[in-house]
């Protein structure tokens, strides 16, 4: 369950128009080329870029009007440019979104910017930072603008096979059976149950899926939870960009969401929040801010009805290739928000399965477009396990754990990134989603090891310095490893060696083909 605080009202004083419910089912296709299962970042996308390949869409979303969360509010530059090339990017403009071109890093008094490597792309290529609300209703006017798409308002329930019943593994996914919950009020707009067949099912419904154990076999760690205050009245030290605290226990972020507000979010590390969280904010956190923002930081504390949680999830992707459904965004696959890569990873799937999906002139053989899609899960590889490593390790690298070799590697960190040129190129390309390259990840995160390593035994070894090397490499492998692990070694290194999956065939009932379809490994 969503943690957010049920305190607040609306965060957004902008409130864009509901998206209208397409209620009429008399004019519905017996089958829809494509239902997509939650109008969010990548199901909306995904309705919008399906359409102007010439395809009906169904995209049911349980909640048509303007989100209200603290999630997907600062878009990357490699996450813009995949929502150029889906043709989406006119979504990020009349929302007051801020450009944003790199990061400021502090640490104790310290002080580092890391800025975007954007030569040779256009003035327009940069971060984007806005009210999440604000962009997905965008998002979804955008794909409900288009002709051949109907948007309902509806929660999907289940998945079905070809004779109207539940899904059941082995079998070929048909649609969906769907609450339909129509705007408005009166008898007319009670919930009905529905059912809708089609060629290709898209499931993007977010975090708290409820149909992923279907196709995936999910496994979601818990590391800490994001508390976020809305700052007004307030200047970043270095406007237009994000800004990282490498506090303690946690890092602390703050970045634009309008031209006149501020997102603080505040990593709270374990799997319970602080009982008294204003005081936790207010004795632990402020002291560690920088000075310029304490004060508005303090002031949003005073209405304690603003703070809001919600809780980090990790998942690695783990895909079962069913005929018939795919599988997206969080619902898929979820990394450490620390780095703001889940827009980025859900629109440069959607563009890439968009690219996959197109030279097929009708997707009515759920197998042929099975085979179609086998390496889907592959070649989404690089971008995807660039993201989530870097995600994942930098939000390890960046908690203070009160281990000595810790430390060092979270200054060993800072301080390579602070070097500037190649040093903070190299990492910031990869989290901006610009160079999806996790080989090179994990090059930089060595360096940034090694570099700790020869501080500690540099001018003159000592012993102490040489255990304290021995345990910050000892660290790193600890970081790094089970990540890499998780993601896949081959796919990390060797992303063209990952196996693909087997789709075949078999004739079953009445000439129809059922399933019998080989697991795709990550790895
Ligand atoms: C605290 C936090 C901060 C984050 N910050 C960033 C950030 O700054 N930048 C970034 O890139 N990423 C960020 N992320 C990640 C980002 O929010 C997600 O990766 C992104 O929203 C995923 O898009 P999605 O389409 O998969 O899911 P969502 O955008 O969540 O969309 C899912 C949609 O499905 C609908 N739905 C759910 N179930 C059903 C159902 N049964 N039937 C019909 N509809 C349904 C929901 O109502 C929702 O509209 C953050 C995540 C967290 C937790």
């Amino acid at each position: 369950m969503c943690t957010t605080s049920s305190l607040h009202s609306h965060e957004d004083s902008v409130i864009l128009p509901p998206i209208p419910s397409n209620d009429d089912t008399s004019a519905d296709p017996e089958v829809w080329d494509v239902i997509i299962v939650g109008g969010g970042v990548a199901g909306s996308a995904l309705a919008y870029a399906q359409a102007k390949d010439g395809r009906r869409v169904l995209l049911l979303e349980r909640d048509l009007s303007q989100p209200d969360r603290i999630v997907g509010e600062l878009l990357q530059p490699g996450g813009y440019l995949q929502l150029k090339k889906l043709g989406l990017e006119g979504c990020v403009e009349g929302i007051d979104a801020i450009k944003v071109y790199g990061y400021a890093l502090f640490k104790g008094g310290q002080q580092a910017v890391v800025r975007y490597p954007m030569e040779g792309y256009s003035a327009d290529v940069a971060g984007r930072s806005f009210h999440h609300g604000r962009f997905i209703q965008k998002l979804r006017g955008a794909a409900a603008s288009c002709p051949s798409v109907t948007v309902r308002q509806a929660l999907v329930k289940k998945l079905v096979n070809d004779k109207g019943g539940e899904w059941q593994e082995g079998e070929v996914v048909t649609g969906v059976v769907y609450r339909h919950l129509p705007a408005g009020t009166g008898p007319e707009s009670a919930p009905v149950e529905r059912s809708a067949r089609a060629h290709l099912t898209l499931v993007c419904d977010g975090m708290y899926s409820n149909l992923r154990k279907h196709l995936s076999t999910p496994k979601i760690a818990h590391p800490s939870f994001f508390v976020g205050l809305r700052l007004t009245g307030c200047t970043l030290p270095v406007p237009g960009h994000g800004h990282v605290v490498l506090a303690r226990p946690s890092p602390i972020l703050f970045y634009p969401i309008s031209s006149t507000e501020v997102r603080c979010l505040v990593d709270v590390p374990g799997e319970k929040l602080p009982g008294d969280l204003p005081a936790y904010l207010r004795a632990t956190v402020a002291p560690q801010l920088p000075d310029v923002l304490r004060p508005a930081f303090l002031e949003a504390l005073e209405r304690p009805e603003a703070i809001r949680s919600m809780q980090n999830k990790l998942m690695p992707a783990k895909p079962l290739h069913q005929p018939g459904a795919l599988l997206l965004g969080d619902a898929f696959n979820m990394r450490h928000p620390l780095t703001g890569g889940g827009m980025t990873v859900a629109l440069s799937d959607c563009s890439l399965l968009v690219d996959m999906l197109r030279p097929l002139p009708s997707l009515a053989d759920a197998f042929g477009t099975a085979q179609q899609t086998a390496d889907f899960y592959t070649r989404r590889k690089p971008l995807s396990a660039t993201i989530n490593t870097l995600a994942n390790a930098l939000y390890k690298v960046f908690c203070y754990t009160g281990d000595a070799a810790q430390e060092e590697m979270r200054q060993a960190c800072f301080d390579y990134l602070a070097l500037g040129g190649i040093c903070a190129a190299g990492p910031i390309s990869l989290l901006s989603g610009l160079n999806p390259r996790p080989s090179v990840l994990v090059q930089h995160f060595f360096m940034v090891a090694l570099f700790g390593v020869g501080r500690l035994l540099l001018p003159r070894p000592s012993l102490r310095g040489l255990y304290m090397a021995l345990a910050l490499l000892a660290v790193a492998c600890r970081i790094i490893f089970p990540i890499i692990w998780a993601e896949g070694v081959r796919a990390v290194f060797f992303p063209a060696l990952a196996p693909k999956p087997v789709v075949s065939a078999t004739a079953g009932n009445g000439g129809r083909r059922s399933s019998s379809v080989g697991v795709l490994a990550s790895s």
